[in-house]
């Protein structure tokens, strides 16, 4: 199918849903970073799990990616770096469309950080965890040791260098997923619910991590169901809902939008409500701090 074509299908499904917000994610002057049109995703028991989704992430973009258990989420970003193939549709990297021979690409410009962190440990210690990645694309050790200890460093982390990965804590180990990803110097990175299971102080770091990718320039697609979290961090908010995207827009936009919220079964961020009881919502605001800006 054309690009044109798919501009079309986006553009129908676009007024089919004039209840909601949804910005065309196409309609931009910048060619995107990653854009991905995926017509349908069926596992291999059958389950149909994204149709007919157009998605995009621009340089110096953060997305929020956000919907209900079984939404789609992981779907959609395991077919941002190849992790899943397209079976229907296209991924295409900095223009680029990608094919089984050039996947190569995806997964080097597309970093990708599990919920579940042990899933991406492959190594005995910390550091040579995080120069795996390097290593497999061909760098030789002293760089890719180089490049490891660079992005430990930048975590803070570089004292966990000589650590064994499975017994660091679950915020030191979303560090060290986070590291082997920042080695491969990689433009977008994807992040599966990077709050989840961690304690205030671990969650304030990861949190701090994601404002210096922010200021770097790296593009960010985040997934979560906070969507207090989603609201303070992104620029974009992508809703999805029974493998469709059904929204998206500023976060003002996406959170005041009560229809949008309730086909996806998602509450207000708790400013929103907030701001709601106190009667001050013609201001929109949706971050904590936001709201007391507007109360002071
Ligand atoms: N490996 C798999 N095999 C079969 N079905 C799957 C597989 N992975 C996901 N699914 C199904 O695809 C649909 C979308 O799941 P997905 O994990 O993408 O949703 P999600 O929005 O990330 O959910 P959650 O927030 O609960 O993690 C669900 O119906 C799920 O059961």
């Amino acid at each position: 199918m054309s690009e044109t074509e798919f501009h079309d299908q986006d553009e129908n499904r676009a007024a089919e849903q004039i209840d909601c917000v949804h910005e065309d994610p196409f309609d931009f002057d910048e060619e995107p970073l990653v854009s991905l049109h995926c017509l349908s995703h069926t596992y291999p028991d059958g389950t149909r799990s994204v149709h007919d989704v157009s998605f995009a992430v621009r340089a110096e973009e953060t997305v929020g990616l956000i919907g209900g258990n079984g939404a789609g989420k992981s779907t959609l970003m395991e077919h941002l770096n190849g992790l899943l193939d397209v079976q229907e549709g296209q991924l295409r990297i900095q223009g680029e469309q990608i094919t089984e021979d050039n996947v190569e690409l995806a997964r080097q410009e597309v970093g990708f950080v599990f919920q579940d962190a042990d899933s991406q440990i492959v190594a005995p210690t910390v550091i040579d965890d995080v120069m795996f990645g390097p290593l497999n694309y061909g760098a030789p050790k002293d760089e890719a040791r180089e490049r490891a200890e660079r992005a430990l460093d930048r975590l803070d982390a570089l004292h966990l260098s000589d650590r064994v990965p499975h017994h660091l804590s679950g915020g030191e180990k979303r560090l060290v997923a986070i590291a082997g990803v920042l080695a491969m110097d990689p433009s977008v990175i994807v992040m599966d619910e990077p709050l989840a299971g961690l304690d205030p102080a671990r969650e304030q770091r990861v949190r701090s991590v994601i404002e210096t990718l922010q200021a770097e320039g790296i593009g960010l697609v985040i997934a979560s169901h906070d969507v207090d979290f989603a609201g303070s961090v992104a620029d974009r908010i992508v809703v999805m809902d029974d493998g469709d995207i059904v929204g998206s827009g500023t976060p003002d936009a996406v959170f005041y939008d009560d229809t949008l919220l309730e086909r996806a079964n998602l509450r207000p961020p708790t400013a929103v409500r907030v701001a709601r009881r106190l009667g001050v919502e013609a201001d929109r605001p949706v971050t904590e701090d936001a709201l007391v800006d507007l109360l002071s």
